[in-house]
């Protein structure tokens, strides 16, 4: 069990609070250790009412990415370990952690695009994975990554592109309320004559974040989808998705880097780790960040990181682990994320070099 960590002192405190002793002063510049009891106190304050339907729960839950041929890797570690985490409809949540922490992959969990064992993952109680109505009518939407699209001889993650103009996007997405999609234009600043195989970066995510905002969600789930926006854009985009879960009760995980003016934003910050939830507690029970003084996120957060990248070392010299740099070529068989499909064949019997390698194109490098 490591001995430091960002969640611990708001167990702590918490745990003191409980008993009547008195809180520790404020010091985020002193983030003690994580523990198991810690998240688990976190978790408990948030889940006391049985009764109540979550926008988001997640349930104790373990999970790992399969081997390349789609079968789970034998003796190896969940990636999301132990996860337990329980939103209000109304929470506006911030998902922090450092790079390969595991946010896209929960994200992906709760918008329900990786299978999971039933009853982990429940949207407004519903199996986020199972029910595919969740998505299909708009009720939890998902918005990440670059927008990409599978073209047949092309290649699957092609950025999407085509002499068409962002309106056929649009107009495309039926039951759409006028009002509405008139507002999110607006808001986005979307010029709907913008020819999709033209726009830069920046303007096909507005259009990209336009499609799934469209329709009325009632958990949203965001991955990093502010990178290409401009200053104004962001900060347009933030009062509209905070005016959501005020006026209407819309849960929002927001995974990002960039923290600029999302103190005003937020009502929960968890913080994420090597795969397990660190904490998930309202901004306001945060030293440090209840002030939700501008800046006070990135200083704050900083903090976190550095703690968690020291005891992460700290934990790899105890055990004396040495990483070797040692790469070995293989291809896999034609898995791929959220699809079982073989792509065009290598392998000896067609001539390519890479001699005992069969399967499809899609190479991976594996240490
Ligand atoms: N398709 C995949 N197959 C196997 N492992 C994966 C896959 N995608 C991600 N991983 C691993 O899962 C871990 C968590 O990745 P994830 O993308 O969830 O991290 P993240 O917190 O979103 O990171 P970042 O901040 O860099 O986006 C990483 O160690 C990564 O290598």
């Amino acid at each position: 069990m490591e001995t430091a960590g960002p969640f611990a002192a708001l167990a702590k405190r918490k745990a003191e609070e409980a008993s009547g002793g008195a809180a520790p002063a404020a010091d985020t510049q002193a983030v003690p250790a994580p523990t198991d009891a810690a998240t688990t106190a976190a978790v408990r304050e948030t889940s006391s009412d049985t009764t109540q339907v979550w926008g988001v729960n997640v349930n104790n839950l373990d999970w790992s990415y399969p081997n390349i041929d789609g079968t789970p890797i034998d003796g190896q570690e969940p990636l999301i370990k132990g996860m337990d985490l329980k939103l209000a409809p109304g929470s506006c949540c911030l998902l922090l952690g450092a790079n390969g922490a595991g946010k896209t992959t929960l994200l992906k969990i709760l918008g329900g695009k990786h299978m999971v064992p039933k009853d982990k993952v429940l949207i407004h109680g519903r199996e986020a994975f199972y029910d595919t109505g969740l998505t299909t009518s708009g009720q939890l939407s998902y918005i990440g990554g670059n927008w990409q699209r599978d073209v047949a001889f092309a290649g699957y993650g092609v950025t999407l592109a085509g002499d068409f103009p962002a309106r056929q996007m649009l107009d495309s997405i039926p039951n759409v309320d006028p009002e509405r999609k008139a507002r999110i234009i607006d808001v986005l600043d979307i010029d709907p004559e913008w020819r999709m195989h033209q726009v830069s970066d920046g303007q096909r995510r507005r259009v990209q974040l336009a499609y799934g905002l469209m329709i009325p969600y009632s958990v949203l789930l965001l991955d990093e989808i502010t990178v290409d926006l401009d200053v104004l854009g962001r900060a347009d985009l933030m009062s509209f998705l905070r005016r959501e879960c005020e006026e209407r009760n819309v849960t929002i995980v927001y995974a990002t880097h960039i923290f600029d003016g999302l103190e005003q934003f937020a009502t929960h910050v968890a913080f994420v780790a090597g795969g397990r939830l660190r904490f998930c507690e309202p901004l306001d029970a945060i030293d440090g960040l209840k002030s939700r003084e501008p800046g006070s996120l990135l200083d704050t957060v900083q903090v976190w990181l550095r703690q968690e990248a020291e005891a992460k070392r700290k934990e790899r010299e105890s055990a004396g682990f040495v990483k070797k740099k040692v790469f070995e070529y293989v291809r896999n068989s034609g898995w791929g994320e959220g699809r079982m499909a073989s792509t065009v064949s290598f392998g000896p019997e067609l001539g390519q070099k890479h001699v005992g390698m069969k399967g499809s194109s899609n190479a991976v490098m594996r240490n």
